[in-house]
């Protein structure tokens, strides 16, 4: 018997189990923005390991389902939802969920990179520390240097950890940001639009990342990049006037989407 099949085959299965496993899922999910109403009962479900892309139209409500996710939009005095959103299961908008802790586990990152206005070491030190995660230096600096690492930018920056990190270029920020979401161990990440205030060479390191990210992590990624969507993600949700139009695997969606106004939308009829 090869033992290194063996482990290769149960790791292939874990895997495959684990696509199908759901992380977090939307019932029935409504947003108003005082009287306006931005999402109708949506019903989505984020798969683990997996990257789910929320296109559609300006205004139709991606970032708002996004930041449901996290609560984000708890910081937007006129916002309320009703609904139901799961992550492992558990209702996230129930009363006694911790917000900063339920944040630490779903990350969020930008459009517009915003680094503070700190070093680069201890910007990705900030979130570990306020929580608690790591006291010594050792600790730190091997908290830093793994963030930056799975962020892929340690080589790049390891000889000026004490400069500002709003001294870098906007892709290097982007990725500082993605290192400062990873190093508190969130198990999802959110990205909203992280790539439209990048160059194509950025761009196309940023998607890299988030191929090789979504190993460990379950990402979900607000993009009006057609081809951004078609690259990186596993799962597309089509979003039009607050309404969840379909949802399924990309390469399907891409190529045999079950509604004209998914076909119209990704072939550059509207939008
Ligand atoms: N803070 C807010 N206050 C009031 N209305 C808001 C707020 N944020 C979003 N909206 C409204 O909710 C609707 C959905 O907006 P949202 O930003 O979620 O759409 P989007 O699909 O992400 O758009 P875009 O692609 O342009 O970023 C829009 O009509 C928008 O004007």
């Amino acid at each position: 018997m090869n033992i290194m099949s063996e482990a290769a085959t149960e790791r292939a299965v874990t895997a495959a189990v684990d696509q199908f496993e759901i992380k977090m899922r939307g019932t029935d999910v409504c947003v108003y923005y005082g009287e306006k109403q931005a999402l109708f009962d949506v019903n989505l479900e984020v798969r683990k390991n997996s990257v789910t892309a929320l296109i559609g139209p300006s205004g139709c409500g991606k970032s708002t389902f996004l930041r449901c996710l996290n609560r984000m939009n708890d910081t937007i005095d006129i916002c309320r939802i009703t609904g139901e959103i799961t992550f492992d299961g558990e209702n996230i908008y129930a009363p006694m969920i911790d917000v900063v802790e339920l944040r630490a586990r779903v990350g969020m990152v930008f459009q517009k990179p915003n680094p503070f206005p700190k070093s680069i070491y201890e910007n990705v030190v900030y979130g570990p520390r306020i929580h608690g995660q790591v006291t010594t230096r050792a600790e730190m600096d091997e908290i830093v240097e793994r963030s930056l690492i799975k962020a892929g930018l340690f080589n790049e920056v390891k000889d000026r950890l004490h400069e500002p990190g709003t001294g870098l270029s906007g892709g290097q920020q982007q990725r500082l940001c993605i290192a400062r979401a990873i190093a508190v161990s969130p198990e999802v990440i959110l990205m909203d639009e992280p790539c439209s205030a990048l160059d194509p060479i950025a761009t196309a390191k940023v998607e890299e990342l988030i191929d090789e990210l979504r190993e460990n992590y379950t990402i979900v990624i607000v993009t009006h990049s057609m081809q951004q969507a078609a690259r990186v993600s596993q799962r597309t949700a089509m979003f039009h006037l607050g309404k969840l139009v379909e949802e399924g695997p990309t390469d399907k969606m891409f190529t045999n989407p079950d509604t004209k106004l998914t076909q119209d939308y990704i072939t550059g009829r509207f939008g």
